[in-house]
């Protein structure tokens, strides 16, 4: 078996040196001020030791990796009645398309396009004002990573209030068919600040270690969800977790993983590791270009493909 750090150490290395590094997403106007030089991983293993190397321990925009927590929150919420609300087929679409839900009578095809993870965010509001709503989402993320000092970047909330026109009429649209319950702007509200969320590659692996061992934090014990509800959450992750890249990152890679416009990708290796990974440079499918090939580099050199070697 290879050395983790060594693996690591050297896949930073290389991503640095790379000078195919994507591009920036500039539709929201604060991230395109990101440096596309960045390349920071983290994994942490089942014994809780991590290797980390580049920017680990630099905060970013975490976008739609959010969605993996908030589509546990909202589980633990509603249990399966989330899924008259949402579906969990791949969309074959990018993130942001509306054409399906024009057929499919306002239901999302799964909770991590935009228009899923509105409505899965419409789910948690229900009942709660949306200050209330968001402090959970973050108290949620600081618990899960033992991290009080996780935060919410308020200028990148703000940058995409003003421009997100299109998860707006998305939301109206999803609105008009009765799947979003609260003031549009409300559950909109709570979207943009949790997709807002900045996290470093190190608390974003913490985060999500209960997905990669059965629903528990092997560290300290303590159960987020069942192993059942795990594994469902990941099969979502490998199936739709790229969008309509996500054929193509089961291909390449062979690990549940969800990516966000700010060049997260969160993976899981069931069993053996929970892996972040940041390169703000996209590929035309808007996924992180470098942290693609980096995991698939992971995978491949650590023979953790869920696929097999
Ligand atoms: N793919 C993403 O990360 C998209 C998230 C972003 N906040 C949006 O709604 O457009």
């Amino acid at each position: 078996m290879p050395d983790l750090n060594t693996v690591v150490a050297e896949i930073a290395a290389e991503m640095l040196a790379r000078p195919d590094r994507g591009d920036v997403a500039t539709y929201i106007p604060e991230l395109a001020r990101v440096d596309p030089k960045h390349f920071g991983i983290a994994v942490i293993d089942a014994q809780g030791e991590i290797a980390a190397a580049g920017d680990a321990e630099t905060p970013f925009s975490i976008q739609s990796v959010s969605k993996v927590f908030t589509l546990t929150l909202a589980l633990g919420k509603v249990g399966d009645r989330l899924w008259r609300r949402v579906g969990r087929e791949p969309s074959g679409s990018p993130f942001n398309s509306i054409v399906q839900l024009e057929r499919e009578e306002g239901v999302p095809r799964n909770p991590f396009i935009n228009a899923g993870a509105i409505a899965v965010t419409d789910v948690i509001l229900s009942g709660h004002k949306p200050r209330e709503a968001l402090g959970e989402i973050l108290r949620f993320m600081q618990f899960l990573a033992d991290d009080e000092t996780i935060s919410i970047d308020k200028a990148v909330a703000e940058s995409e209030a003003r421009t997100g026109f299109r998860n707006a009429a998305l939301a109206n649209y999803m609105k008009s068919f009765g799947v979003i319950e609260n003031p549009v702007d409300y559950t909109l509200g709570v979207y943009f600040h949790h997709c807002a969320i900045t996290m470093t590659c190190r608390q974003l692996a913490m985060a999500g270690r209960f997905l990669a061992h059965r629903g528990k934090n092997p560290t300290t014990g303590h159960s987020v969800v069942t192993p059942e509800r795990a594994r469902r959450i990941n099969a979502v992750m490998l199936t739709c977790g790229h969008y309509d890249g996500s054929g193509d990152f089961a291909y390449r890679v062979g690990l549940p993983g969800k990516s966000g416009v700010g060049g997260g990708i969160f993976a899981v290796a069931p069993g053996k590791a929970s892996i972040a990974v940041w390169a703000p440079g996209l590929d035309a499918a808007g996924n992180s270009h470098l942290g693609r090939i980096a995991l698939e580099t992971l995978a491949k050199r650590m023979g953790w493909s869920i696929f097999g070697a």
